[in-house]
């Protein structure tokens, strides 16, 4: 099945775009002549297997770190450049886990998206309905005084997405961000990443999960140190990338949907 219909506008300028990108922690080497684009209103699936350099990427895409070699642009800007914060929505690896402890409300952590744009600190009707937008948008408007910690993995994620949301990002990254989460929130929640992408939103999504990303994203990157595949998930499912990437021709397609 194929739910990935969005309409990608290959004709403007990549969002991100990583050009022969080479980089290691100290003498470790973690990628190597990387080139990938991303483009505004794709959802690109990186997969790989563990250790494969996939948060990696994303740091550098998002100028959370700098390239040894090549050069990263993001929003036409040298990435490491870019102040990322109203137009990018990131939800890390472990976010779920860390948010656990958190005292504060799924009202409070939504309004955080909409700090940066604050007047003078305070919140104006506007940023009031933004903060109320995005909860209805993601389900979860009757959650809002509850506190976050105390919420489901699945309803958690959702919260980061709400704050994101609020923040009228242009781009949503997550990394695997459904470890935890039980399958039938799993496909909810991704079907909920799906709708957001056919609104426009652009998403970066690191899956280990094969089917979610053959059956979500409109682009799939498959990356090993090097990159192994970028294309669309048919063209994807046709080649050996994956055997290649994780050094193996085993099947590794998880389930399909
Ligand atoms: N801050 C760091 N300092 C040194 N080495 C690191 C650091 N972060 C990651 N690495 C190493 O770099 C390599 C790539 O890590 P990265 O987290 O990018 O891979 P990944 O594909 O996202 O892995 P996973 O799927 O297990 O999350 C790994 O060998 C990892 O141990």
């Amino acid at each position: 099945m194929t739910t990935a219909t969005t309409e990608t506008d290959r004709s403007a300028e990549p969002l991100i775009s990583v050009d022969d990108v080479t980089f290691g922690y100290g003498d470790i080497p973690v990628l190597e002549s990387v080139s990938i684009d991303v483009e505004p209103g794709s959802f690109l699936g990186l997969v790989g297997p563990n250790g494969s350099g996939k948060s990696t990427l994303l740091d550098l895409m998002l100028g959370l770190r700098r390239p040894d070699e090549g050069t990263v642009s993001l929003f036409g800007e040298p990435a490491h450049e870019f102040d990322a914060g109203e137009r990018i929505g990131y939800v890390a690896q472990n976010a779920t886990k860390a948010a656990r402890n958190m005292p504060i409300t799924v009202q409070e952590v939504v309004e955080m998206g909409r700090y940066p744009r604050r007047l003078f600190g305070r919140f104006s009707a506007a940023d009031r309905r933004a903060v109320e937008g995005a909860l209805e948008e993601v389900g979860i408007t009757d959650l809002a005084s509850r506190r976050v910690g105390r919420l489901s993995g699945g309803q958690r994620q959702r919260v980061f997405i709400a704050r994101a949301l609020a923040s009228e990002a242009d781009l949503l990254a997550l990394d695997e961000p459904t470890v935890g989460v039980d399958a039938e929130s799993r496909e909810e929640f991704y079907s909920l990443l799906h709708d957001l992408n056919a609104t426009g939103l652009t998403v970066i999504l690191i899956e280990h999960d094969i089917g979610v990303v053959t059956t979500y994203a409109t682009d799939i990157a498959c990356i090993n140190r090097q990159l192994y595949f970028d294309g669309n998930p048919d063209e994807f499912v046709e080649t050996d990338a994956l055997a290649q990437a994780y050094g193996t021709d085993q099947h590794v397609l998880q389930h399909d949907h």
